[in-house]
């Protein structure tokens, strides 16, 4: 069985759209309209680097759409289409194969976002695989990470720590609901694209750490951002301060990290809660420079590692 034999029976299939040409044509069409920005992302997950050789394939092909997904909607943008390049180790078997693939279609159709194109190789290295994802957002474009203001309040839209709390699980080769996140992690939620659009004054996905996304906005915006640790919806509660910055710079979260002006607040929570849309107020912004995290107006020294870094 060579790779052609594979892309007929596993990829034709969760490429249906018209614009995927049944995967026979070496290209595939983007869609385009006018009345909105086409913005595109990109990202990769390796064996040993972002998840186990051990996690179900199926899972893995989901969260390869997720991550991708998070990066569009934590943008303020909606997920349209995709690319996917499948680097395979050698001795990838067939069912193998069939398993990755059957994850990631059944996320894209439940998401409504077309597989168009990609490619697939076998090398000696470690499964790899990147994403390609193309979205819509208004015409503005998507949100930035340099437009916080002095007065914004800082915004997660769900709970923090919960791949940083799956991953120890899956080294101990225990089971439980943070395996089940870091596996194929809960993402912001598709309705919060269009409310991050309106409100957010800087925005990104937490992937890396809650402090060291943070850090980004502060960096990009030139402000400071001040965390109260009190007031982060954490995964599960920490036992000491250790534990508490352990989760909040071990990563893997995939929720959205955004500012909304002071003056806007109230208007934001309305609409937000109408939607039946999770959030909770983690800090503020201000003048000065980088991210400042305290306890009950308490200053807490920074830990050396803010987040994840290759
Ligand atoms: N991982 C993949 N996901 C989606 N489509 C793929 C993938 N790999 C290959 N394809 C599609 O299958 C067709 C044949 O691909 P391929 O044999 O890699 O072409 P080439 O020889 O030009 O690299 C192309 O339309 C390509 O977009
Ligand atoms: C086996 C394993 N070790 C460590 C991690 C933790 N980890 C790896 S990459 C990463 C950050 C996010 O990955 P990156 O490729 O930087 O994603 P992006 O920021 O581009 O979305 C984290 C927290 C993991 N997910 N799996
Ligand atoms: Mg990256």
């Amino acid at each position: 069985m060579d790779e052609f034999d594979w892309i007929a029976r596993y990829l034709k299939p969760i490429a249906p759209s018209p614009e995927a040409m049944g995967l026979s044509n070496d290209v595939g069409k983007l869609l385009s309209h006018s009345g909105s920005v086409r913005i595109a992302t990109m990202d990769t997950l390796a064996a040993g680097t972002h998840f186990l050789k051990t996690d179900p394939l199926d899972l893995v092909g989901r969260k390869l759409v997720r991550v991708n997904v998070s990066d569009i909607i934590s943008k303020g943008g909606l997920p349209e289409q995709v690319l996917l390049s499948i680097a395979l180790p050698d001795g990838f078997s067939e069912q193998e194969f069939e398993t990755l693939c059957h994850g990631i279609g059944g996320e894209l159709q439940q998401r409504g976002i077309s597989l168009i194109g990609g490619d697939t190789i076998r090398f000696s290295g470690p499964l790899t695989l990147t994403m390609m994802m193309t979205g819509r957002c208004e015409l503005k474009g998507p949100t930035h990470r340099n437009g916080a203001k002095p007065g914004d309040v800082l915004i997660v839209t769900g709970v923090v720590g919960a791949g940083y709390l799956g991953l120890q699980v899956a080294r101990t080769g225990n089971t439980g609901v943070y395996l089940d996140h870091y596996r194929c992690p809960e993402i912001t939620e598709e309705q919060w694209a269009g409310v991050i659009s309106d409100f957010a004054t800087s925005s990104l996905d937490i992937s890396d750490g809650l402090l060291a996304d943070a850090s980004h906005l502060a960096d990009a915006s030139r402000l400071a951002f001040s965390i109260d640790l009190d007031q982060v919806p954490w995964a599960a509660e920490p036992s000491d301060l250790e534990e508490m910055l352990a989760l909040a710079t071990g990563g893997d979260d995939y929720q959205a990290l955004f500012t909304v002006s002071a003056d806007r607040f109230e208007k934001f929570e309305t609409l937000a809660s109408e939607r039946g849309l999770f959030f909770q107020q983690v800090g503020s912004v201000s003048e000065g420079s980088g991210v400042k995290i305290h306890r009950s107006g308490v200053a807490i020294p920074l830990p050396s590692v803010k987040g994840y870094t290759h």
